[in-house]
């Protein structure tokens, strides 16, 4: 993973000239071209953490799973929101952990959280470092690393508990370990005729365990569910004692709280192992492109498909703008047409029969059918769009994403207010919007934003964030619906769980992780005495 942009270095691409000559021209994009620092020149604070308590993490783990590198700790320093590369570019290496420790099983994951309790050394727990909502940041708005506080902080990286543990193909149930990356499960679960199905655009790199500690959502949500859906057991390390949670798909026995865990982003514990139910691999696979005249069309016969069925199982509805920029094919910016696009995806059984009935749906909602091409090439760029964000953040153009969620009787209103607010605090931004995740109550609705630098580029996205999530609480939507909360969110979170849920969420944490040392700043906002 690149550093300080998003993922395979050889995959980075040049900016296509109708992109460049947009920006110019709608966007006034003239910053000069602002390169990343070298890595070797990024700004880390001293590591504050004494030999004697990293040679007591070292004997948990291993002294060579303690690193202390200057790269170790840059790669490990916060996710990958836009502040964060923009930081990142900048040489602000501000947050960095003062060490990365590699546990190689649960036992060491609870040996360790002992060890920090202790020590009081604060512990991030690190995925695939694909947050983009501040959930790797946790010490750095609390207490700072090395002062009053802690004597520390690590990032606790799962990147050792990389195994399948077994399958259940009766149950279709498999087990794995928590740092297992998403294209490894899907290698793994292939070789037996088996699928996840979960496909975020963070798919290259995230974790298992950062999708349920995140409750994250694929691109094909619509046939395959959430990633929450997917969880049928979990196994967490706290330093209270391992939580194993989930003996049957459903059950009775007092609240589920295998829900309690998933979202709770490395605050109440590791998440070490998971128990996932499992598809059979689709044998074959339809994407296709249907064109409405407007967003308010489109999104009634998404809402149609969503309450009669049936549901594709990839379903995408870009907004007026996201289809003339053509974002929804990443490789093919630029080229898009008029009136809202929308994607479905046909995969499993049956797909002739459920395309026609789908099709019958659209047609009538008023679908006009544009064919197999939108389609497949969406499916040829569905994993492209993160690396074209790097190309025009050098460029001097921020783009960041965000999401929320609502019911559909409210979409309109909460479409209207994000946009409003986006284009209130930001120079002449361009503000893109799909539907990707549907249900039978609602949807939600992404937003990408582009705009030209002005100023302190963060500074400037981070006012817009605010107004963006002041318009989401006002309008009656939910602040995230798959990117989680982290720090960003943290406040908005609060508002919408209110003081009661709040307190809640700090008995759990306080009950489980007495000590506060796991994600402190993360999700939960600190009881009044300490804020
Ligand atoms: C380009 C891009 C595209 C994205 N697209 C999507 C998308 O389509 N859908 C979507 O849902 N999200 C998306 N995301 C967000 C992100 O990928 C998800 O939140 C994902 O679930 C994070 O997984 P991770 O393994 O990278 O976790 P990390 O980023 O490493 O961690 C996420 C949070 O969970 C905690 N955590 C991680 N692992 C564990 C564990 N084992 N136990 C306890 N806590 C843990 C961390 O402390 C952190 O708070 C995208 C992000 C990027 C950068």
């Amino acid at each position: 993973m690149l550093w300080s942009g998003w993922g395979d270095p050889a995959r980075a691409r040049e900016l296509p000239e109708q992109v460049r000559g947009l920006l110019r021209d709608f966007l006034g994009v003239r910053a000069p071209a602002t390169p990343a620092v070298a890595l070797e020149s990024v700004r880390l604070p001293p590591v504050a953490l004494p030999e004697p308590l990293l040679g007591a993490l070292a004997g948990v783990v291993g002294a060579a799973h303690v690193l202390t590198s200057h790269e170790a700790r840059v790669r490990h320093t916060r996710g990958k929101s836009t502040p964060d590369l923009l930081r990142m570019r900048a040489g602000d290496g501000s947050d960095a952990p003062d060490a990365v420790v590699l546990p190689g099983s649960h036992d060491e994951v609870a040996e360790l959280l002992r060890v920090c309790s202790a020590e009081r050394i604060a512990v991030v727990p690190f995925g695939g470092g694909t947050s983009v909502v501040g959930g790797l940041s946790g010490v750095a708005g609390g207490a700072a690393p090395g002062g009053p506080g802690f004597a520390g902080v690590i990032a606790l990286d799962l990147a050792r508990l990389d195994r399948l543990l077994s399958v259940d193909e009766e149950s279709l149930v498999a087990s794995f370990e928590a740092g297992v990356r998403a294209p490894e499960a899907e290698r793994l679960l292939a070789g037996r005729g088996l699928t996840l199905g979960h496909f975020p655009q963070s798919f290259e790199y995230a974790t298992l365990g950062g999708f349920a500690a995140a409750r994250s959502s694929g691109q094909a949500s619509a046939g395959y569910g959430r990633f929450d859906d997917m969880v049928m057991g979990l196994t967490v390390a706290t330093p209270s004692g391992t939580l194993d949670l989930g003996r049957a798909p459903r059950s009775a026995a007092g609240p589920d709280l295998r829900q309690l865990m998933l979202g709770s982003e490395g605050a109440f514990g590791v998440i070490t192992l998971l128990r996932l139910r499992v598809r059979r691999a689709p044998v074959e696979r339809r994407y296709e492109g249907w064109r409405f005249g407007t967003f308010a069309e489109g999104s009634a016969a998404v809402r149609a498909l969503a309450q009669e069925g049936p549901l594709p199982t990839v379903l995408r509805l870009s907004d007026e703008t996201e289809t003339m920029i053509g974002l929804a094919k990443p490789d093919a910016i630029g080229s898009g047409g008029s009136g809202c696009l929308l994607i479905a995806g046909y995969e499993g059984g049956s797909v002739a029969g459920r395309r026609a009935e789908a099709g019958a749906v659209l047609s009538r909602m008023g679908g006009e059918p544009l064919g197999a091409e939108p389609g497949e090439a969406w499916e040829r760029g569905r994993f492209s769009a993160p690396y074209l964000r790097d190309s025009l953040l050098a460029v001097g153009a921020t783009v960041e994403t965000l999401e929320t969620a609502g019911f559909w009787s409210n979409l309109p209103r909460l479409y209207d207010a994000v946009r409003l607010a986006l284009a209130g605090s930001l120079p002449s931004p361009l503000v893109m919007c799909h539907v990707s995740h549907v249900y039978e109550t609602g949807a939600s609705l992404y937003f990408t934003v582009v705009t030209a630098q002005e100023g302190d580029p963060v500074a400037q996205w981070d006012r817009a964030k605010a107004a963006a999530n002041a318009a989401i609480v006002e309008a009656g939507g939910t602040i995230t619906h798959h990117h989680g909360v982290g720090r960003d969110h943290r406040d908005a979170c609060a508002a919408e769980l209110g003081p009661a849920g709040v307190s809640v969420l700090q008995a759990v944490k306080a009950r489980l992780d007495p000590a506060g040392i796991l994600n402190p700043g993360v999700l939960v906002p600190p009881p009044a005495r300490d804020a």
